[in-house]
């Protein structure tokens, strides 16, 4: 037996998971009998057929999702690296090169000073540096993150030796100098290079105030014409030439301690109104061109611009899974998770997003592999070129993923051919997006790349140490966050309702339950169904004193008990299990009716307009800028609405008219007793209330700046008497 680099064990969970499955699914198909048979029985008049049909659909959806939440739960698997050992393998002077991406798209929304923050720490892996290049895409294609990297690239020359001498642990400078945990280091040394972070940050911000550079702060004539390129007529975002500079050149360059440092590239696509945009996708396909023309390093990291390293060790660990050709045979990517900085006690807008990040993950792992997030993953360059055994050739045989580069990053042909391929019309008529590199066609590209790789044959690992690997933003407002899940909810609908389904294709090339695993969170949006119909259907009947569940002396009363504390009880087992909280667990469950009353139907909803073929938002960037007052509210664990926002409405209807239902059973209750007819809606009604506590405040008790709008309180009024006037005169 040769050197342990890693291993890995079922978790104790899974006999008990499988166990449970079966009972539950007898549950499940007992509820569906009694459903027919109260269709055929019971239900005589309109309404009640209707009443008798929505349930049932609902509860088939409901199941549906149980299900595929169920096939992660049948393998998962823990693993464990063992870095410490890895020099026994492998020589340094082995290690392989790693090209790193970071994407950017909007100065204003993502400030440049955390992008530069975000490389800086990249670019301190505890990693031989002239392995490592760290390319910075501009999709804003700004000056100011330009100017930004200019600066993050003189930095560098002092923060890197700093890290690399003192060994710490957090290497992004920002993190670092708020912290006071500087252990036994130098504090005058320590003084010094924060002087120089914040002259730099000042500079960055203040830039970035203007709108434009400051020419006092250019002092060199090279740097002034490219600047100068920003500065055409007719320059704009959309519009725009190639922009690739090299800000530091690891075979030239040296820090301030005499050592080599990684290169440091900043590309800004071509743009043109002609071409279509592809977002991300686009982008980082366009990066995997430059990087192959100028370095064709093996490894590829994906990065979002707000999540930076947090652990210097992490690629070691990646080399525990890659150097080991045994551990996963046609391995495509070691995916991290996605986990963030600044997330409040209770995480209010469950953005720490455990079951699908980790909890998922976790059960894919034990079967083919994790989905790719977007952001911490570490590909093998080789898989973005066609399955295992076919590869797909390239246009042009620079861009091969074994192709050896000879000449330095800056030479004259490599520029001039790197330019060329990350001008926007250099993909017409050729396999990237739709059968090399990222995938065009959806808003998710992560989960549409990572689940194509896989339908490809390659296999991929979840790598989830103790200590976060990444670090990132998290929405701190209400508005953001489910903004951000209806982004998702389109791009996951146009790949389930592609040629590509998982359900079929997916399940065809990678097994019925890996298909069921893609389609679970492909599908999110149906949900949206189920969560509609019981927030308001079992309430409104309940106004009108109509009873649609059975009695509680009734036996299938008792089913209904053991289904939803099954599957509650089960969903918050797995956020225990998983080192999270009982408020957290709370929080996230309630997240999730929020979302199925907002981002999802929404995203169904302009998922549909999209396919008619009406123009819709594209990538709507999610802003990592955070305001004081607003930090201080999400701290303080309150709902912040803010302005209004028609994704607010349904829920807050669905509050009131949850409100209203329970008040009004009460008080029949006080007349004429019959519990055991009202019980299982008055519950439906009491829980909804619970889960509604925050909307409540926020329409009556605040008065912050993040209170409910007026405007959202008296439509959603509104909506709640014409539903349940409208009820009273259809019953
Ligand atoms: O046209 C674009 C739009 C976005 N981005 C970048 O994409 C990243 C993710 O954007 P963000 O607004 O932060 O979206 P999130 O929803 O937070 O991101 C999640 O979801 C995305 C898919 O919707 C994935 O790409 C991300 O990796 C994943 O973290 C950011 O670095 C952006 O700069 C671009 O480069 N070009
Ligand atoms: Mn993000």
């Amino acid at each position: 037996m040769g050197t342990l680099l890693n291993t890995y064990q079922q978790m104790p969970c899974t006999t008990f998971n499988r166990m449970f499955a079966i009972i539950y699914s007898f549950a499940i198909l007992a509820l569906i009998y009694h459903h027919f048979l109260t269709l055929i029985h019971h239900s005589t008049a309109f309404i009640s057929v209707v009443t008798a049909t929505s349930l049932l659909i609902s509860d088939l959806i409901l199941a549906f999702m149980w299900a595929t939440t169920t096939s992660f739960r049948l393998r998962p698997i823990l693993r464990q690296v063992y870095p410490e050992n890895l020099e026994k393998v492998l020589r340094k002077q082995d290690f392989p090169a790693i090209d790193i991406f970071i994407c950017t798209a909007d100065p204003y929304k993502e400030p440049p000073i955390n992008v530069v923050n975000t490389a800086l720490s990249l670019m301190a892996y505890d990693y031989p540096p002239e392995k490592m290049s760290v390319y910075v895409s501009d999709d804003g294609g700004s000056e100011l993150t330009l100017f930004a990297f200019m600066e993050a690239a003189k930095f560098a020359e002092i923060w890197l030796p700093f890290c690399r001498d003192s060994n710490i642990m957090d290497r992004r400078p920002e993190a670092y100098f708020n912290s006071n945990n500087h252990g036994k280091l130098d504090e005058h040394e320590i003084e010094e290079i924060k002087s120089i972070y914040e002259s730099m940050k000042k500079r960055i911000k203040s830039v970035v105030e203007r709108g434009e550079i400051c020419l006092d702060y250019i002092t060199d004539e090279q740097q002034r014409q490219i600047i100068n390129k920003y500065r055409t007529p007719g320059f704009g975002r959309v519009n725009h030439p190639t922009i690739i500079q090299v800000l530091k050149e690891s075979a030239k360059e040296v820090d301030n301690k005499g050592q080599l440092m990684p290169n440091l590239v900043y590309v800004s696509r071509e743009k043109n109104k002609n071409f279509p945009h592809r977002f991300k996708a686009g982008a980082l396909n366009s990066l995997l061109r430059v990087s192959a023309v100028m370095t064709n390093a093996p490894i590829v990291l994906t990065q979002d611009c707000d999540m930076y390293s947090n652990d210097p060790q992490t690629l070691k660990r990646v080399l525990c899974y890659i150097s080991d050709p045994l551990t996963r045979p046609r391995l495509g990517y070691v995916q991290f998770p996605q986990r963030y900085h600044g997330v409040n006690k209770d995480d209010t807008y469950g953005g720490e997003v455990l079951r699908l990040f980790v909890v998922n993950a976790v059960g894919m792992d034990g079967l083919q592999g994790p989905n790719n997030f977007g952001s911490g993953c570490f590909f093998l360059r080789r898989a973005f070129f066609g399955g295992p055994t076919s590869m797909l050739q390239p246009e042009i045989q620079e861009l091969r993923p074994d192709h050896v580069v000879k000449k330095p990053i800056t030479a004259p042909p490599v520029i001039e051919l790197a330019h060329h391929v990350a001008g926007c019309n250099y993909e017409n008529d050729t396999k990237w997006g739709f059968q090399m590199g990222f995938m065009y066609g959806s808003l998710v590209e992560d989960y549409f790349t990572g689940y194509r790789l896989q339908c490809e044959g390659w296999k991929s690992i979840f790598c989830h140490p103790r200590r976060p690997a990444f670090l990132g933003d998290v929405p701190i407002c209400l508005n953001d966050a489910v903004s951000q899940t209806k982004r998702w909810v389109i791009g996951l609908l146009e790949v389930n309702f592609s040629k590509y389904s998982p359900m079929v294709f997916g399940a065809q090339c990678m097994g019925f339950v890996m298909g069921l695993c893609y389609a679970h969170s492909g599908l999110w949006a149906i949900l949206s169904i189920p969560i509609i119909i019981y927030s308001f259907l079992p309430q409104i009947a309940l106004l009108n004193g109509v009873y649609i569940f059975p009695e509680v002396t009734d036996p299938w009363f008792l089913l209904y008990v053991f289904l939803f504390l099954g599957a509650y009880g089960q969903d918050c087992y797995d956020f225990i299990l998983f080192d999270s909280t009982y408020k957290r667990w709370w929080n996230d469950q309630r997240m999730w009716l929020i979302k199925g009353l907002s981002s999802y139907p929404f995203g169904l909803v302009e998922y549909i307009i999209k396919q008619l073929g009406i123009a819709t938002q594209g990538f709507n960037v999610t802003s990592k800028v955070q305001d004081d007052e607003q930090t201080k509210r999400y701290d303080q664990g309150l709902m912040e609405f803010g302005s209004h926002s028609p994704l607010f409405v349904p829920f807050t209807t669905a509050s009131i008219v949850n409100l209203f239902a329970l008040i009004f059973g009460m008080i029949r209750l006080l007349n004429d007793s019959s519990l055991e007819k009202l019980s299982a809606q008055m519950f439906i009604a009491g829980f909804g209330v619970l889960n509604s506590w925050p909307v409540y405040e926020a329409m009556i008790l605040r008065s912050d700046e993040g209170k409910m709008p007026v405007k959202t309180i008296f439509i959603s009024i509104c909506f709640a008497l014409v539903l349940c006037g409208g009820a009273f005169i259809v019953l």
